[in-house]
């Protein structure tokens, strides 16, 4: 498979979307451009992908409903700004969905949200009850409360935190140069574009080098730092210029356009890994001796006929610990129900679940692309 072609196959995107872009330099929301991409976006939706957008733009737009010409240095007057301008960026996004009867949500975060425990897995869980129901959440940094220390910085961090947070196939960096040049295209008339690579690369640095456009913040050296933090959980990276006709109709169809920038390891390696690292277990399944065996040494997801017990109260797409019957840690994953279902259906076939609890999620009480083993 051609790497574009991941493109074709996502599942789950994350789109970011930069202030420059959305507000054409500060002329204000660019609605016409708005509209362009929420057809493309649509088009997406119908084909069966999950969307989550993160939108910058609040403070851009609320300089410009406010007839201010120049970024405030103040930080209070940047959190207004961005409290009147989030109503027109929202407002648009729902007026411009509802063309194809699609529903959306706004999400504001912070930097807290994500690294308190509790929180990052209610965003979580909301994010994926939203993207359950085809509702497409309008994310964006909650500025009004931000202060300096815990600001993101710039939303492209914010965007690559989504992509692992609802473990997104990709993140796709919309921007108003047409990818990440070899030099800041705007002072180098030479300047190439890089149309693949490693995330990781370090040579990557020194192109990116070049600081950010008068309306937005991270410039590239923050999108390249977004890809990074995407590669985590796996997830590619594609910065490309949204002014480009059709843009996220032809990066689906695997186009070289923008620039793509892969991830070190395959996305259930990657995953694994930032399972393992991130999260705490909330629970405890107890194995029989066969189910063991099927994870440990075949690579099976664990179904519930093989769970024995089942400790502590956790929910859906929490991080369970999983024991042998003598106690002994063998696995770590996300389990596919809360700890009352579990208990329910353990030791139930898969086609009893239905039976035993009404309705079923998975067949698996943990899918093998979710399970370390330890
Ligand atoms: N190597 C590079 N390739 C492309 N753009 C670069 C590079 N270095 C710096 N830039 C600058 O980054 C800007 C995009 O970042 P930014 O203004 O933060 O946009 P956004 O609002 O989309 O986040 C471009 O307008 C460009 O001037
Ligand atoms: N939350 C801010 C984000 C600013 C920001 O990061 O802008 P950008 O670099 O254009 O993505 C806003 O909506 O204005």
């Amino acid at each position: 498979m051609t790497e574009r072609a991941q493109l074709r196959q996502a599942r789950r995107l994350v789109i970011k979307i930069g202030s420059a872009l959305l507000t054409n330099d500060g002329k204000g929301l660019d609605e016409a451009a708005l509209g362009l991409w929420v057809d493309q976006i649509a088009e997406l939706v119908d084909d069966g992908v999950e969307i989550v957008i993160v939108s910058s733009g609040a403070v851009a737009v609320g300089m410009s409903r406010l007839g201010w010409h120049q970024r405030p240095d103040q930080l209070h007057e940047l959190q207004a700004a961005a409290a009147v301008g989030q109503m027109g960026l929202v407002q648009t996004w729902e007026a411009q969905f509802k063309r194809h009867d699609i529903h959306t949500a706004q999400i504001l975060l912070t930097h807290d949200d994500l690294s308190d425990r509790k929180r990052y897995l209610n965003g979580r869980s909301t994010l994926r009850a939203l993207l359950d129901v085809g509702v497409i959440p309008i994310v964006n940094e909650n500025d009004t409360v931000v202060t300096d220390e815990i600001r993101f910085g710039d939303n492209d961090t914010l965007g690559a935190l989504v992509t692992n947070l609802v473990d997104a196939d990709g993140l796709i960096i919309l921007t108003d140069q047409v990818g990440l040049f070899d030099k800041d295209p705007r002072k180098n008339a030479d300047a190439t574009l890089v149309t693949e690579s490693r995330a990781s690369d370090p040579a990557l640095d020194a192109m990116a080098g070049g600081g950010a456009g008068a309306l937005g913040r991270g410039g590239m050296v923050t999108k390249l730092r977004a890809s990074r933090l995407a590669a985590r959980s796996g997830a590619f990276t594609v910065i490309v210029g949204g002014r480009i006709e059709h843009v996220i109709t032809r990066l689906r169809q695997g186009d070289v356009i923008g620039t793509l920038l892969l991830p070190e390891q395959g996305r259930v390696a990657a995953r694994k890994q930032w399972i393992a690292g991130h999260l705490q277990t909330r629970g405890r399944l107890t194995l029989d001796a066969g189910a063991v065996k099927g994870i440990c040494l075949g690579g099976r997801s664990l179904l519930p006929v093989g769970v024995k017990a089942v400790a502590g109260q956790f929910r859906r797409g929490e991080m369970v610990s999983c024991v042998d019957e003598s106690g002994r840690e063998v696995a770590r994953g996300l389990v596919n129900y809360d700890a009352s279902e579990a208990r329910a259906i353990l030791g139930h076939a898969s086609s009893r679940i239905t039976e035993v609890l009404g309705y079923v999620s998975d067949e698996e009480m943990i899918h093998r692309d979710n399970l370390v083993i330890v």
